[in-house]
């Protein structure tokens, strides 16, 4: 059984302003845990760290300090090809995640057979096949197209099954729909939901959106400039929020149970909250 543990994860950034060079805490001592057959959402506001712990989990940034560890597949030391055989991206944009030049095809053969999922070339076919029926998607028609003959949520359908390819037992959905027509992205969510309940993967699913959120996470954790500040299980951080920032995403939620409800929050008190210890749901 795989785990992905998320231990005391701090990133930060060097910037420049002017002639002056400064620090950005772009992620402050975060730890999670993410277990097979459940859905961990991350939820935070643009710049409050969300993609960079992404990042870091598949292994394209290196953390200041603090780790990332695989139990149930070596160790820390796991090497990046068999790291990327358990954890994959799904990433916002799926145009730009896929090669124009390559068929869909290709784009599922190469991980299939880069991670000796397959050998032949039948193999590989029938396999590609699978993984686009996973995804809901026509063999017949897609394979031989390439991503720009292809409709959003097609392409993005496509980078699911590539998630997939390698065997992943960890996936990690950075703003998966949002880019996304919005009629089409319950569709999208609910295959990713799906896909988590058939082959018991481990999901971390980023987003700005509480009310998807709540509906698709078993666990939510709420981060506010880099830290977590609440966590606990989906319905009650949405339901029963306690940190003041945690009450502002709620109360703009599109969540009809959340939406409108007056928490009286007074803007100063989420600032002066963010550097609390998080509240955690029992
Ligand atoms: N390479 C970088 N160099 C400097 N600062 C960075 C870099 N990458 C991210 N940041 C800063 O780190 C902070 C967190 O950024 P991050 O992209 O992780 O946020 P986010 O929550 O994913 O936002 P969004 O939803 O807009 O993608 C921001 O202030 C951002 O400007």
């Amino acid at each position: 059984m795989t785990t992905l543990e998320v231990a005391d994860l701090v990133k930060d950034f060097r910037i420049r302003g002017g002639l002056r060079r400064s620090r950005l805490r772009a992620v402050d001592n975060v730890s999670f845990t993410l277990t097979p057959g459940r859905t961990v959402a991350l939820v935070g506001e643009s710049g409050s760290g969300k993609s960079t712990i992404a990042r870091i989990i598949a292994r394209l940034e290196r953390p200041t300090s603090g780790q990332v560890i695989l139990r149930g597949s070596g160790g820390a030391a796991v090497p990046n090809r068999d790291y990327r055989h358990h954890v994959q991206m799904v990433f916002q944009d799926p145009f730009a995640s896929l090669n124009p030049f390559h068929t869909i095809a290709h784009h599922l053969a190469r991980p299939l057979r880069l991670h000796g999922r397959t050998r032949t070339r039948a193999e590989t076919w029938s396999a590609v096949v699978e993984l686009l029926e996973r995804v809901s998607l026509p063999a017949g028609d897609v394979a031989h197209r390439r991503p720009h003959e292809l409709s959003g949520g097609q392409r993005q359908r496509v980078a699911i099954a590539r998630a997939l390819a390698p065997g992943a037992t960890v996936l990690v959905a950075d703003e998966p729909v949002s880019m996304l027509d919005v009629s089409i992205r319950l569709g999208v969510l609910n295959l990713l939901a799906s896909l988590q309940r058939d082959q018991d993967l481990a999901v971390l699913y980023i987003t700005h959106d509480l009310a998807t959120a709540r509906h698709f996470a078993d666990d939510i954790l709420v981060l506010y400039r880099g830290r977590v500040v609440e966590r606990g299980p989906a319905d009650q951080v949405i339901l029963d929020p306690h940190h003041p920032y945690t009450k502002l995403l709620a109360a703009a939620s599109p969540d009809p149970a959340a939406r409108g409800r007056s928490f009286d929050i007074d803007p100063a008190e989420v600032v002066e909250a963010g550097s609390a210890p998080p509240y955690e749901h029992r």
